[in-house]
């Protein structure tokens, strides 16, 4: 096993070979399993034989410093980096069991399946209500006009927007401010009712108010859906997330429950960055 491998510090030991996992009572909620993934850029190697399990109706946050991966990571979940032609990936990442490499696997049914949303608020250009409507229509999981009306009320409402939309539906996604429009695109991911919600720091082009009905929103949420983060911030990794990885130079250094990681960090790497001395 790489020596380097993900770190529980309160757990035992995985035998020689066995990737780390959360615990053993725990593996009935995996969500996400990661097995010696490693990813190229043309001859650049971005991540290096990654081994994690992701547990579902929980936050995960990615935290590590700039260009360790993190992206790259989120982005294998649901095969974006598919989309940029020099990348090549080995390894398994397995979804409630699925192989999401797997050449079967339609690619569009992953993308209903595992949402994300961006660092910088990307509405449609397209009304409000338009914005979360048009992908469950696509997707055929509304027939009639009431049904998706329906829909996008409780996705509004689930996204915590409701309330300042209901009279403006149709006016443009756009238009709302830059907090409203990251939790119209939270909406919108949530609207196709999805497993997963990948979160690229979704609150960093936001300011602190926004931030904090982000970060509440994702407390929320976890209810429904398995959410994983990626943040620069250690305050909201430690606010939001039951689990962090620390990244590193495209491995994954320690993961492990938020708290004890932030409390206990096993490895010196973990500490120094999350005591603010490199990053
Ligand atoms: N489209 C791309 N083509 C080539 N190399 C890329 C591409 N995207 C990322 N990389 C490289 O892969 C490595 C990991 O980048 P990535 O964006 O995943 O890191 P990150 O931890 O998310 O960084 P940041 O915190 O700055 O967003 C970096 O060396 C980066 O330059």
């Amino acid at each position: 096993m790489n020596s380097r491998a993900p770190v529980m510090n309160d757990q035992h030991a995985p035998a020689v070979g066995q990737p780390y996992t959360r615990n053993d009572q725990a593996c009935h909620d995996l969500s996400i399993r990661v097995r010696d993934l490693n990813l190229w850029y043309g001859k650049n190697q971005a991540l290096n034989n990654l081994n994690i399990d992701l547990f579902q109706k929980n936050v995960t946050a990615l935290i590590g410093p700039s260009g360790c991966g993190k992206s790259t990571f989120l982005r294998c979940l649901n095969r974006m980096n598919d989309l940029i032609p020099s990348v090549r990936t080995e390894g398994l990442v397995e979804m409630d069991g699925l192989d999401v490499n797997a050449p079967k696997m339609d690619e569009v049914a992953l993308r209903r399946r595992v949402g994300m949303v961006f660092q910088k608020p990307n509405p449609f250009p397209k009304s409000i209500y338009e914005n979360v409507a048009y992908a469950p229509r696509m997707h055929d999981l509304v027939s009639r006009k009431a049904e998706q009306d329906e829909l996008v009320e409780n996705a509004l409402r689930s996204a915590g927007l409701w309330n300042e939309v209901k009279d403006k539906l149709q006016e443009p996604g756009t238009s709302l401010s830059g907090g409203q429009q990251q939790r119209l695109c939270i909406a919108r991911a949530i609207a196709v009712q999805p497993d997963v919600i990948l979160m690229d720091e979704p609150t960093s082009a936001l300011d602190p108010i926004s931030t904090a009905t982000i970060e509440d929103l994702m407390d929320k949420l976890k209810e429904q859906f398995t959410i994983i983060t990626v943040t620069h911030n250690m305050q909201q990794a430690a606010r939001v997330a039951d689990y962090t990885a620390f990244f590193h130079l495209g491995e994954i250094i320690e993961y492990n429950d938020t708290k004890v990681m932030f409390s206990t960090p096993a490895q010196k790497k973990t500490e120094d960055y999350i005591s603010g001395r490199y990053g």
